[in-house]
């Protein structure tokens, strides 16, 4: 891949435009002159902290901007802009004052926001002008992203906090519980979650297992009046199985630490207990908070009476005891253990390996895991959302999992990957584009910004009629067992005409690698096939529907009427499901304004104040930050 640095060099002078007969010559007096500027540049090293724009360093090459960012970062100046985007350096630290009440009404009372230092309230604040002038397109999307530990929920909790308090509807009506107010409710949901969302892993200590999408709901007068939810992808398989050194989900270590003794008694959960699916439960942790979990679940609506039975059935599983699901011992062992064949009308039974039974268990909590899940985010969904009536306009807020790639990827990351590429091409499309047009229909003097055109890696991935995501549901819907070697061979004869697709020759491992516009990533085939059927036995669905426990019974009820109505859902694939809601996702964002924010981890140990140049280098370019300059 071309480095920063090179492209600049490149294009320094030159507009984007290539450098004809390429001369070796003109490129070394080029590079001379540049190296020149940047040492100039340079020398002023007590100014380069007053760079609040990325796009004004001059000359914009990558030593110069990780020079201007180190500055700021050890001055203690954590926003940046870079253009149209907001750079966003992670201190991990709490900064005293940078949020506080004060701090937003300065920016918001301001009558020029983007006077003031760069900060995440004016990209907040922003998008609350354009929605009050109504100028089209009104709705607005602020896209936060970054890689893991980068700083994007703690960003959109920023970002909330500040509408929820700028545009607080309740504070007219004072006579109004301050347990009902729609703010409350609406930052309530983060609590509850970030417990059952959100996990420790190596990277970031609160991690969030899921992408979501929050729509701000304002009324006619641009007051809050409610809010809703759409989540993406969660990584169930979490629950049964926990890479080495990361922890399950916050919410079990939650309730094992911090239930009462009468929550204990009617849950018949003990003290001290320790489970195979909950390791490093030592670790102490700021997010092992079970009484805010509990405190926000009440305002939302979940009474005591379904706390009692969602935490029923987080702890049964965790025991892997099949009669406290609230379902016969004896059958739901016999679903682990036999499977049933259908054959026309006919059923066969036929027993399953002790591997094939641990397959089926885990398979058994993914899926109650997941189901409560999304019950929970319709339970939230149903406590914030405003009638249609009242709300007519919103400021939506995305908070995706970034960019990826890991020693070891499989559908995960080429889900993640793809939503990405998604992003950058929706970037690229909003921004370059409009802000080029709007250079020559003033008339002003422009150079052509070349920038790197995905459409070609997202035909690769998801373009029809062949591609990545449809030879990969074709070989599911064949119902056979997946050879991970002859599916490379097919990858290999249908897409070899794509150029962001190759393979290693010498590899053992049967895998591909996408060239993504931020950089080449191995993907490995073995499990692909098997994640992207992401199948359920029949028998464990009618099992649960049976369950004594009323939560279970109800979510496994509804989602027999949902098969029954659509026939053939069950056999939709991960990949068919990411990529319409992918697809809805982006119609949203295509009717809105978006502002984009980066954030960025600027070391891997998330270390305070402490600043590593080829970390956050690395975390430059795979952004769309690059092609803002
Ligand atoms: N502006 C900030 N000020 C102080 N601390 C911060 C700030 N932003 C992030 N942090 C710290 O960094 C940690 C990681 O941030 P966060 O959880 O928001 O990352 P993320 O990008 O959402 O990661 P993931 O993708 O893994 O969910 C936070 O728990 C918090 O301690």
């Amino acid at each position: 891949m071309i480095s920063a640095e090179e492209q600049s060099r490149a294009e320094y002078k030159h507009g984007g435009r290539e450098v004809k007969g390429n001369s070796k010559k003109v490129n070394q007096s080029l590079n001379e002159s540049l190296d020149g500027e940047i040492q100039a540049f340079l020398i002023d090293e007590d100014q380069l902290h007053t760079y609040d724009d990325l796009t004004k360093v001059n000359p914009v090459t990558q030593t110069t901007v990780l020079k201007c960012l180190q500055a700021r970062y050890s001055m203690k100046v954590f926003y940046t802009h870079a253009g149209c985007t907001l750079v966003a350096l992670n201190p991990f630290q709490p900064i005293p004052d940078l949020y506080s009440l004060d701090v937003m009404k300065e920016y918001h009372c301001a009558p020029q926001p983007q006077e003031f230092k760069p900060h995440i309230f004016i990209v907040a604040e922003e998008a609350y002008r354009n929605l009050q002038g109504q100028m089209e397109p009104v709705n607005q999307s602020l896209v936060v992203s970054g890689e893991s530990g980068a700083g994007k929920t703690w960003t959109s909790r920023c970002l909330m906090k500040y509408y929820a308090t700028v545009a607080a509807s309740s504070s007219v009506v004072k006579s109004q519980d301050t347990v009902d107010r729609i703010e409350r409710r609406v930052l309530d949901s983060n609590p509850i979650m970030e417990a059952f969302g959100n996990a420790c892993t190596l990277r970031n200590n609160n991690s969030s297992r899921f992408g979501k999408y929050i729509q701000l709901q304002l009324d006619r007068s641009q007051l809050l009046v409610g809010a809703s939810v759409q989540t993406y992808l969660l990584e169930k398989t979490r629950v049964a199985c926990q890479p080495a050194k990361e922890r399950n989900f916050h919410i079990f270590y939650q309730m094992m630490k911090g239930a009462t003794d009468e929550q204990r008694k009617e849950w018949r959960m003990p003290k001290d207990q320790q489970f195979v699916w909950l390791p490093n439960a030592e670790k102490t942790l700021e997010e092992d908070c079970f009484q805010e979990t509990l405190e926000a679940m009440v305002h939302l609506g979940i009474n005591a009476e379904k706390q009692g039975q969602i935490f029923k059935v987080r702890y049964h599983f965790l025991q892997r005891a099949a009669g406290l699901l609230g379902v016969p011992v004896d059958e739901l062992l016999a679903c682990l253990r036999v499977r049933t064949l259908k054959a026309g009308k006919q059923s066969v039974l036929k027993p399953c390996s002790q591997s094939e039974c641990s397959v089926r268990r885990d398979c058994l909590a993914k899926l109650i895991y997941a189901q409560l899940f999304e019950w929970l985010v319709t339970f939230i969904n149903n406590s914030i959302c405003a009638d249609n009536s009242i709300w007519c306009n919103f400021i939506g807020l995305l908070d995706v999992y970034g960019f990826e790639c890991f020693p070891v990827n499989n559908l995960e990351q080429l889900c993640i990957n793809y939503a990405n590429e998604k992003l950058q091409q929706h970037f690229v499309a909003h921004y370059l584009r409009a802000q080029q047009e709007e250079y020559v229909s003033e008339g002003l003097e422009w150079s052509f910004v070349k920038y790197q055109d995905n459409q070609n890696c997202l035909d690769l991935i998801e373009g029809s009629p062949t591609s990545i995501f449809s030879l990969l549901n074709e070989e599911c819907r064949l119902n056979r067992v997946s050879d991970a070697k002859k599916f490379r061979g097919r990858l290999e004869k249908e897409l070899c005409d794509n150029a962001n697709i190759s393979w290693d020759k010498y590899s053992q491992e049967a895998h591909f690698t996408v060239a993504h516009y931020a950089g080449k990533v191995n993907y490995q085939i073995d499990g692909m096939m098997e994640k992207n059927k992401d199948p359920v036995p029949r028998e464990l669905i009618a099992l649960l529907q049976k369950s004594e426990n009323p939560l279970l019974h109800q979510i496994f009820a509804d989602k027999d009427t949902e098969n029954a109505k659509s026939k053939g859902l069950s056999k939709v694939t991960v990949v068919s499901k990411f990529k319409n809601s992918l697809e809805s996702l982006m119609k949203i964002l295509h009717t809105t304004t978006p502002h984009y924010t980066r954030c960025i981890k600027p070391n891997p140990d998330c270390k305070p104040l402490t600043f590593q140049k080829e970390e956050v280098a690395s975390s430059v370019l795979h952004t769309a930050i690059w092609t803002d300059f």
